[in-house]
Formats: C-alpha cells, structure tokens, sequence
C-alpha cells in the first residue's frame, strides 16, 4: 500500500497537557482509516495538526511522500488534503448550490463580490449540483442553508469537503449529534465516496466506524497504541480495557 499520508512521531503540548505525545499513522491512497480514543485523547488536536490549523512542535506530516508539516492550512486543499467544512462558516441566506458554487471559485482563486451573478454561472453551478448529487442533497440544491437539518448540514459539509477535488478527506466526527437514521444515511454515503478518495475520519459512532473502516488506529492520551483491522482491533485486550468496554467487542 502506497502512503498518501504519513504521521511521524508527531508531538503538541498545550501547557502541560500533551495532546500528541507520539503519534504514528499511514493513510493508504483510497483507504478508509478511522481514528478512535476516548474523550481528550487527542483526535481533534490530531486532526487539526494535519489540516494545518494547529502547527505540531515536533515530528512530521507527509502528504504524497513530501514533507507539509510547515505547510499553511490554506494551502493544503490545493495539494489535495481537504477538511470538511463547518457550516458555520457558510452563507446561512445563500441557496446550497450557491453555498458549493462560492467555495469551487475559491478553489480556483476566482475572487468574487456578494453581489457578483454567482448564482448564475454555469460552469459552478453545473458542478456544484454533482457535488450535491452525490451526497444526496440535490433535491434540496435551491433550498436555504437556514432550512437544512442537522443531518442535511452534515451532508453539505461533506459535498464542500468534496467541492475541494481533495484526494485526502479529514472528517472530523461527521455523525456527532445525528440520530441513529441520520446517521445509518452518513454510513452509507461514506460508504458511497469509499476508495475513491482516501478518508481519516474521526468518529464515536462504534457501529459507523466498524461498518467502514478498512482500518483503525487507536488514539489513547494522545499516542497510537495500536493499528490494525476492525477485528483486531474488537478484539484487542487493551482497546476493550481502555475504551469500548464489553458492548461493542
Ligand atoms: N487549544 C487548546 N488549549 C489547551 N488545551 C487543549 C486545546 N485543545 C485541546 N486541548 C486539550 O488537549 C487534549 C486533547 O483534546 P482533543 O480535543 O484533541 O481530544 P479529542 O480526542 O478530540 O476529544 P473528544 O473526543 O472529546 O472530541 C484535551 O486534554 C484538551 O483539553
């Protein structure tokens, strides 16, 4: 397996907490790689690390054999490491297919007004309803982001994510706060986008992760104990003691 991204002995202490403290991990090109650990162990701050948002004090982060542990958040997507959005920082009065069409113009540096006739320009707005398309929201394309559920929102922020053309996704706990319908339809539309792009996610949901995980590394007080598949890793003493108890094992 070919690394499209690769952790090395990554360490970041806030204060005297060291939320990395050795962290290890290879992300094959199309695999699905999920990150679990309890509360606090470090997953965000991991997470954040290889986005570029939170630069680590020491190790490294290869992305396609070059070193970016250096390289500015902002320049990231460009080289095709992509963090799903958060909705937040969307247009809640823009339509979704607006909401696509503004961030595929970031993607290709076009500058634009609020006033500029985004809303009608073909060459966004065609891709931009494929992006919604695949994650099951283009029949809500001309619906306000203030309308969506929460459900739906996670959804647009993964056809924002994948608006980015990334080849590496960072999904940071797409299902947090769905209900257990939402979150079998996230599932399955991870599912849908598996081997085509090469996924970290970070997830709670044991029956999601379980579901589509090619792999799973375990993050306990901010180092990778252990990888391996979903069955070695259920059945892994440690991991059992450490964190999902008797329920899922
Ligand atoms: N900006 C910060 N300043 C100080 N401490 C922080 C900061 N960010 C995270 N921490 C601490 O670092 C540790 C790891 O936090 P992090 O959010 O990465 O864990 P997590 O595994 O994502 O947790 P959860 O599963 O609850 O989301 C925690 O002890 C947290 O309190």
């Amino acid at each position: 397996m070919s690394a499209q991204l690769s952790i090395r002995n990554l360490e970041k202490a806030f204060g005297a907490v060291k939320a990395t403290n050795g962290a290890n991990l290879e992300l094959a090109a199309g695999e699905l790689h999920a990150i679990i650990g309890p509360n606090g162990a470090g997953k965000s701050t991991l997470i954040s690390q290889i986005a570029g948002e939170i630069r680590p004090d020491k190790g490294q982060i290869l992305f396609a054999g070059q070193d970016i542990t250096a390289v500015p958040a902002h320049e990231r997507p460009r080289l095709g490491l992509a963090r799903s959005f958060q909705v937040s920082q969307l247009y809640p009065d823009f339509s979704l297919l607006e909401n696509v069409a503004v961030a595929i113009a970031a993607r290709e540096g076009r500058t634009f007004g609020m006033w500029s006739p985004l809303g009608r320009d073909r060459r966004l707005l065609d891709p931009a309803r494929q992006y919604l398309d695949q994650v099951g929201l283009g029949p809500r394309a001309e619906h306000l982001v203030s309308e969506l559920s929460h459900g739906e929102r996670r959804q647009l922020e993964l056809a924002l994510a994948l608006a980015q053309e990334a080849s590496v996704l960072l999904l940071d706990e797409p299902m947090a706060g769905m209900g257990a319908e939402e979150s079998a339809r996230m599932t399955e539309l991870l599912m849908s986008l598996k081997g085509r792009y090469a996924i970290l996610l970070v997830e709670h949901d044991m029956d999601a992760v379980f579901a589509l995980a090619d792999r799973i590394t375990v993050l306990v007080y901010g180092q990778t104990i252990l990888t391996g598949s979903v069955d070695e890793v259920r059945s892994n003493a440690q991991v059992r003691a450490a964190y999902l108890g008797e329920e899922h094992a």
